[in-house]
């Protein structure tokens, strides 16, 4: 029927390097233009992470330039998820904090495995670090504000059981049937016309796009200047170094 599965494998974590993000952006691309697909999995293949967001090591100890094109590059994947004429479906088999959270959220329908370890959200101020506008914007699209507020502000990761009641994700299943379920739940989107429902999705997404469309070199400055910051770079090094030695 036209589906295609995009497993993320970037191990050990998944994490959003801009190798990764700019690869992303490429095959959604070719999907896109390639009219026998109609709508994409998104998965992983590192075991039990989705995955672990935005790639710190990018965002620490590099030049203004290259903070520059890695954020780039982060809103240029988030634009062409948030409006992509494919149906998305997320199949998330493990973890996904902030980027990995925002990643799924991006899609149209999310199946989250039944792993108490499989915790999701917009944990960004546990990092001392403040999700962007348009991270915030996706979180309240699906959420709704009241629930956004919170969560956003205390960093909240939601185990599988309260993604689902706050409607994080959309169905909760036994891990050995999430990819099942995400090929079920895609039939039931691809039954719906095309032009119509990508219409539709437009008539959803576009307003809230469109804010980052029209004020996007702004919002790179705005993250440059906070990433550079003396303070930033030392809550992003600490927190790095806690997860280094969380193993050792
Ligand atoms: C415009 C307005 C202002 C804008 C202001 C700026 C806005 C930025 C928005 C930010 C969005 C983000 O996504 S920020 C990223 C948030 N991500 C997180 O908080 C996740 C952190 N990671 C974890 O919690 C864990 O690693 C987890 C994913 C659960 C996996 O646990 P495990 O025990 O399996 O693995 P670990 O031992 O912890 O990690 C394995 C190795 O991977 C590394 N690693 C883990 N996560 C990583 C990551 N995100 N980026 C890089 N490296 C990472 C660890 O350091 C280890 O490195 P070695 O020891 O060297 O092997």
């Amino acid at each position: 029927m036209g589906v295609a599965v995009i497993k993320l494998k970037n191990p050990p974590v998944n994490s959003l390097s801009l190798e990764v993000l700019t690869e992303f952006v490429i095959s959604l691309e070719k999907l896109e233009n390639d009219k026998t697909f109609r709508g994409v999995i998104v998965t992983s293949d590192c075991p039990g992470i989705f995955s672990a967001g935005l790639d710190l090591t990018e965002m620490c100890g590099k030049s203004q330039a290259h903070y520059a094109e890695y954020w780039r590059a982060v809103q240029e994947l988030w634009l062409r998820l948030y409006l992509s004429n494919l149906v998305l479906i997320a199949a998330i088999n493990g973890v996904s904090p902030a980027g990995g959270c925002l990643m799924s959220l991006t899609c149209d329908y999310r199946v989250l495995a039944d792993n108490p370890k499989y915790n999701m959200g917009l944990n960004e101020t546990l990092l001392g670090i403040v999700a962007p506008s348009w991270f915030k914007d996706t979180l309240v699209n699906t959420v709704g504000h009241r629930t956004a507020e919170r969560a956003l502000q205390l960093g909240l990761l939601f185990p599988p059981a309260e993604a689902l009641r706050v409607g994080m994700v959309d169905q909760v299943v036994p891990e050995d049937q999430v990819h099942s379920t995400a090929l079920s739940v895609m039939a039931q989107w691809l039954a719906v016309p095309d032009h119509a429902r990508q219409l539709t999705k437009n008539l959803m997404r576009k307003p809230t796009a469109d804010r980052l469309v029209k004020q996007r070199d702004a919002d790179i400055q705005y993250f440059l200047r906070f990433i550079s910051r003396d303070s930033i770079q030392k809550s992003l090094r600490v927190y790095l170094d806690k997860l280094r030695q969380k193993k050792g």
